[in-house]
């Protein structure tokens, strides 16, 4: 039912004519782009040629640093219908290793036996597990030792109810829905490490944002990697988005002829794509605040959400990669990918206690309906039920 974008090795580079494209969809008056041989409507060239280079303008930022490391290229797969499932049923679904994990240690605990500090010990050890982290088990294991006394809690069947609602009121904090209808266009920049699942997410966020009656436009900004600025125009393609991309050139003039094709067309979302890049290299970490800094240009009050994509998968590595993005660029939001191939969803608890950002949305699968805004409740009823 729905297409969707998948990487997968060994792959064919994706050209206009590999079978699984379609015909472009004409969304509006302007052509969408295509990376083999960009097709620019009008009203962009008079945009993109009027202004100058953005490099030029940004003389104290680096050159392009060549990509960190070849990830393997993509190419585009229409996923195979899947049985309908509602969405607590699938965030369950994908929580079920974390689920397992924290559930099977915690039955034991929450059997019949007394409320007594060795219970507290091993509820201690079992929230350590599930990656919460130091800091989120020691507020959520005093926090839990305070309802006990308060309600006058006695054994260990009434504990479940106490961490339930202490796990709730740690992580609802980071429970803000994204709103675009502050600015037209919305910029929204996507960072992020390589495979977190940058590029896919802003798949599913374009038909998110879709759903809602909203125009999108995406800024292929990750021009380290040909693959993935292919598989964003053959995407858009298809899906009727339209793709500003560029063979070549660095993603900050990717981003400022995006916002500005974006005001020409009265697009309301444009999202910004980027390359992968660990914290640690610096001179990406450069690079990308650059993208930030010609996206203001283009747009003063830009961009209005920078978002942090995350794998659940990487735990408490997940954590310092939110500390080193937000340092680096004022961090507004997160998405957590892949909680479905994880044990180590308890993440998000480590987040809420030490950078609180909120947590725009989660993913819990590949399939294009498997992002969806976070809810506290839903993830802790997932987690526990
Ligand atoms: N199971 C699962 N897989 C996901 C999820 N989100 C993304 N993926 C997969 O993760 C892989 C990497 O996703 P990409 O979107 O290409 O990651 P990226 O961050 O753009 O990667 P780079 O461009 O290399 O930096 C793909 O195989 C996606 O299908 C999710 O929520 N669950």
């Amino acid at each position: 039912m729905f297409s969707f974008f998948r990487k997968k090795k060994p792959v064919a580079p994706v050209t206009p004519e590999t079978p699984l494209v379609a015909e472009p969809v004409q969304t509006d008056t302007a052509p969408i782009h295509h990376a083999a041989a960009p097709v620019v409507d009008t009203a962009e060239i008079t945009t993109v040629a009027v202004h100058p280079e953005p490099q030029q303008t940004e003389e104290e930022a680096p050159a392009p640093a060549p990509a960190p490391a070849p990830a393997p290229a993509a190419i585009i797969e229409v996923a195979q219908p899947q049985a309908k499932l509602s969405w607590a049923e699938r965030l369950k679904a994908g929580l079920a290793k974390t689920r397992d994990r924290l559930g099977k240690s915690l039955a034991g605990l929450f059997g019949g036996g007394q409320i007594d500090e060795d219970l507290y010990e091993e509820l201690e050890s079992v929230l350590l597990t599930a990656d919460m982290g130091i800091d989120a088990t020691q507020h959520l294991l005093s926090d839990v030792r305070n309802r006990v006394s308060l309600a006058g809690l006695k054994n260990g069947s009434e504990l479940k109810g106490a961490l339930q609602s202490s796990l709730t009121d740690l992580i609802s904090p980071l429970q803000k829905p994204l709103d675009v209808s502050t600015h037209k266009p919305f910029i929204l920049m996507v960072a992020g490490v390589n495979g977190a699942g940058k590029t896919t997410s802003i798949g599913k966020l374009a038909k998110y944002f879709q759903g809602q009656g909203l125009s999108v436009l995406l800024a292929a900004g990750d021009t380290f990697r040909a693959a993935a600025r292919e598989q964003l125009v053959v995407w858009g393609e298809r899906n009727g988005v339209q793709v500003i991309a560029q063979d070549g050139g660095d993603s900050a003039a990717v981003a400022f002829d995006a916002v500005n094709a974006a005001k020409a067309r009265g697009i309301d979302v444009v999202i910004v794509d980027t390359a992968g890049r660990l914290p640690t290299q610096l001179h990406l970490m450069e690079e990308i605040k650059k993208v930030k800094r010609v996206v203001q240009k283009a747009d003063p009050t830009g961009p209005h959400e920078i978002m942090l994509v995350l794998d659940a998968n990487n735990g408490q590595n997940a954590l310092s990669q939110v500390k080193s993005f937000d340092d680096a660029l004022g961090l507004t939001g997160l998405i957590l990918t892949k909680l479905d191939g994880t044990a180590k969803g308890g993440i998000i608890a480590a987040i809420a206690k030490q950078r609180p950002i909120p947590l725009r949305f989660v993913g819990v699968g590949e399939s294009i309906d498997d992002l969806r805004p976070f809810i506290a409740k839903d993830y802790v009823d997932a987690l526990f039920d």
